[in-house]
C-alpha cells in the first residue's frame, strides 16, 4: 500500500497519513504507518500485518497508550501484556492491526495526573476514585480517531480484541463494522488484582478473575 492509495477523497481533514514503513517486529513483519490527529494535535499509530485492505473481519486492537504498560512493563495494568498479546494473536492468524491511539495516557488525563493518580490508589483509593479525587473524568477517551484509520485504511469490518464494554459502543457509534468481539485475557499479579477488580466492577470490563 503506498501513501496515495490511502487518502480517500472524501476523507476529513482531521486525520491524516503523513509517514509509511516496514516494521519489522518479534512477531511478524508489520507495515507501520504514522497518522496525524489535527484536532488533538498528536500522532497515532496504525501497525498492520498482512492484507487487510478491503477486507471483513480484520483481527483489530484498538489499544490506549500507556507509557508506564507498554514501554516499562509496569505491572500496576495489564496494558503491556495486552499489547504483546495482540501482536501474538495478529501474528498467528497473519493478518490484523493494532490501532495506536496517543493522548489516550491515563485514559485521557495524560501521564502526570496518571502518576498522581497511581500517589493516591497506593493512599488506598482505587483507580476510579483517584481520577475523581483529582477532578478529572474517569474516561475521557475518545475514539473517533481510530474509526477514521479503519477507514482510511479501507477496513471493511473487524473482529476486536477487547474487554472494554464503552470501547464497543464508541467504535460502533463512529459507524465502525463489528463483526465480533474477542476478550483480551491477561494473567493478574499482585499488583494489578485489585486495578482489575475495580475495571471489572466500576468499569465493567468483561474479565474473569477469581
Ligand atoms: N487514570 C488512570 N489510567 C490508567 C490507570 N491504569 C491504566 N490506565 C490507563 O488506562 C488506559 C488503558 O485502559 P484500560 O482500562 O486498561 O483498557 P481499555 O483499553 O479501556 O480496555 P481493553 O480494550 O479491554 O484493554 C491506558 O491509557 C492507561 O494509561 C490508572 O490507574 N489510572
Ligand atoms: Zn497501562
Amino acid at each position: 500500500m503506498r501513501l496515495d492509495d490511502l487518502k480517500p477523497a472524501s476523507a476529513p481533514a482531521s486525520i491524516s497519513l503523513t509517514a509509511t514503513s516496514r516494521l519489522p517486529t518479534r512477531y511478524g513483519e508489520y507495515v507501520l504507518h504514522v497518522f496525524q490527529d489535527h484536532q488533538a494535535g498528536v500522532e497515532h499509530i496504525a501497525l498492520v500485518l498482512g492484507e487487510i485492505t478491503n477486507s471483513s473481519n480484520v483481527l483489530t486492537r484498538v489499544h490506549s497508550e500507556c507509557l508506564t504498560g507498554d514501554i516499562f512493563s509496569s505491572q500496576r495494568c495489564d496494558c503491556g501484556e495486552q499489547l504483546a498479546a495482540a501482536q501474538s494473536l495478529i501474528h498467528a492468524a497473519q493478518q490484523g492491526v493494532i490501532i495506536y491511539l496517543r493522548g489516550h495516557e491515563g485514559r485521557g488525563i495524560g501521564i502526570t495526573s496518571k502518576i498522581l493518580a497511581y500517589g493516591l490508589q497506593d493512599q488506598g483509593l482505587d483507580t476510579v476514585e483517584a481520577n475523581i479525587a483529582l477532578n478529572l473524568p474517569v474516561d475521557s477517551r475518545q475514539y473517533h480517531a481510530a474509526a477514521e484509520i479503519l477507514k482510511q485504511l479501507k477496513v471493511v469490518s473487524i473482529r476486536l480484541l477487547t474487554n472494554n464494554p464503552d470501547k464497543v459502543s464508541a467504535l460502533l457509534s463512529s459507524k465502525v463494522v463489528i463483526d465480533s468481539i474477542l476478550p483480551i485475557q491477561t494473567s493478574p499479579n499482585a499488583f494489578n488484582q485489585a486495578y482489575l477488580q475495580t475495571k471489572k466492577l466500576k468499569l465493567g470490563h468483561a474479565l474473569s478473575l477469581c
